[in-house]
């Protein structure tokens, strides 16, 4: 297995920079790349001239939001809606982001199937308090709750795990990760370098509680089957390193569980239509009730400069003129990015175990190193690797010969994405390499504070301390932002700056 490659998050990640609030007169705009497009005032009133200026005359507005992830598309409708001047500058050539509901490539020598997978975000974290899930209701998504009993199956080499061991097995690996875990950290404040694994896989882990339910005759016998135990519990426990996106060992337990996040249960959107979200709101930035927004694809934004009246401003060569303040870097820098990897395969007809017939692809989730090793192999061979593990998992009899091979596929490969690089932040357990401090909560704080007197603002999943690594915490970051420079622009415009 490769191994695991840390990223953080760089300027690129940044879900939105939005400009538009500088309040300083006498400033030439900026000229050059359109990199240097944002950041330049007018000493005329917003009314009569424009308040930013970009080297390309074609890019004029009140506001540009770089990135047409949701968070950027969150703050795009904010603000049109409340009459402001907006185009979105994206890099890609789709809008979405980390949200991607993409076509199944078609399997050699078979017909394109038109049917899509969400490989980018699927589920939606909590009904209650969720923007994302008000949305998906009235758009008509639909989102499938499972139940706890009957839909999770837990299987080994040897085929399906006994069901009430399984049980206990699911059980135990929620309960640690989501309770247990989250009510240690409050209640023994661990060190900042203590990992979530130290807690998680410590000899007496509730993962690991009730697991001897048989009696076996003999000691050995029972020493055995415990050992065996204990290591399903572990094997599975580590399988959560696709929800933080990183191996345990990185993850900081001090913080595990700190936010204030959505309640009630997970629900997944179905049928690959992730996408109808972000399309939604697409069209309130650019639809005929709002002339104002505009979203350019194929955009890619380099650098962003901003001239003040403060003098020779120092040129550097990160994609910041001036360089980001020290605490902003350190964010940048400090927190953990993790991966989480998919990749689908479709069938000409549902072959496994206890299909609903309708549901003709199988989707594979990998966390960290798995996703890396993954994203890293070729494409034909991760093919064929995945479909021998449902094969040799899923068949109802293993050593069956009429099990179809696949007639699409789909791979992940965020961790080379030069618009993404990985998938979603962490707080990591390792301290910062500059300063040896620990990184903490208040780095994603900082990550949303303002620079450049208010002109550049940050949204995106990395930004909102209580809901990062979330589709709804990003939209909400959006939302923020958006109100933020909508209301720095009113004040401007009532000369209230
Ligand atoms: C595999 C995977 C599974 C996930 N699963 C879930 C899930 O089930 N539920 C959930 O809630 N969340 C999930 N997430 C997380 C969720 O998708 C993200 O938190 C969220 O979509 C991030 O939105 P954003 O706007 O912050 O950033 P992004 O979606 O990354 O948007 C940033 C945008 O900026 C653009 N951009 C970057 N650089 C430039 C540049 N220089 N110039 C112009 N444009 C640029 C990018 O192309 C992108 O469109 C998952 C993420 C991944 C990768």
């Amino acid at each position: 297995m490769a191994e695991p490659v840390k990223k953080t998050l760089t300027s690129a990640q940044t879900g939105l920079l939005s400009v538009g609030t500088a309040a300083h007169t006498n400033v030439k705009p900026a000229v050059s790349t359109i990199a240097d497009a944002v950041g330049s005032t007018s000493s005329q009133p917003l009314s009569t001239s424009p308040h930013l200026r970009a080297n390309r005359p074609d890019i004029d507005a009140d506001v540009i939001v770089i990135g047409a992830g949701i968070s950027g598309l969150a703050a795009a409708k904010e603000l049109v809606q409340k009459g402001n001047k907006v185009i979105v500058l994206e890099a890609r050539d789709r809008i979405g982001g980390r949200i991607d509901s993409r076509a199944i490539s078609p399997q050699h020598g078979h017909e394109e199937s038109g049917v899509r997978i969400d490989m980018g975000a699927s589920f939606i974290h909590g009904k209650y308090d969720n923007p994302i899930y008000d949305l998906a209701q009235d758009l008509g998504i639909s989102v499938h709750y499972s139940s706890p009993e009957g839909e999770i199956r837990i299987l080994d080499a040897d085929g399906q795990i006994e069901k009430d061991i399984a049980n206990r097995l699911g059980f135990n690996v929620s309960h640690t990760f989501f309770d247990a875990s989250r009510s240690y950290a409050q209640n023994n404040d661990p060190s900042p370098s203590d990992s979530l694994a130290s807690y998680v896989f410590a000899d007496d882990s509730p993962l690991f509680d009730g697991l001897d339910q048989h009696e076996p005759a003999d000691a050995t016998t029972r020493e055995q089957e415990s050992a065996n135990m204990r290591w399903k519990a572990k094997t599975l426990g580590r399988s959560f390193s696709g929800w933080t996106g990183a191996d345990l060992e990185d993850v900081a337990l001090k913080w595990w569980g700190f936010e204030r996040d959505t309640m009630g249960p997970d629900g997944m959107v179905t049928g690959g239509s992730y996408y109808k979200v972000v399309d939604h709101l697409a069209k309130l930035v650019t639809g005929p009730a709002t002339p104002k927004g505009e979203i350019r694809l194929g955009e890619k934004v380099d650098k962003i400069r901003w001239d003040s009246d403060r003098g020779v401003l120092q040129r550097r060569p990160p994609a910041f003129e001036p360089a980001l303040p020290p605490r902003k870097q350190r964010a940048i820098r400090a927190l953990g990015y993790g991966l989480l990897s998919k990749i689908a395969l479709r069938y000409d007809k549902a072959w496994w175990k206890d299909s609903d017939k309708a549901t003709r692809q199988l989707v594979m989730f990998l966390g960290a190193d798995y996703g890396q090793a993954m994203e890293q192999a070729d494409h034909d061979e991760c093919v064929q690797w995945a479909h021998t593990l449902f094969k040799r998992y899923l068949s109802p009899d293993p050593s069956s010969t009429d099990i179809p091979t696949p007639i699409g596929a789909i791979a992940s490969s965020w961790s080379t994405d030069p618009y993404s690089f990985n998938s979603y932040t962490y707080i990591p357990s390792k301290a910062d390499n500059s300063d040896g401090l620990p990184v903490t909560p208040l780095d994603i704080a900082e990550f949303a504070v303002p620079v450049w007197d208010g002109a550049l603002g940050f949204a995106g999943e990395h930004t909102h301390s209580d809901r990062y690594a979330s589709v709804h915490g990003a939209y909400e970051s959006g939302i923020r932002e958006g109100k933020r420079v909508a209301i720095a622009l009113d004040m401007k415009k009532r000369g209230e700056e």
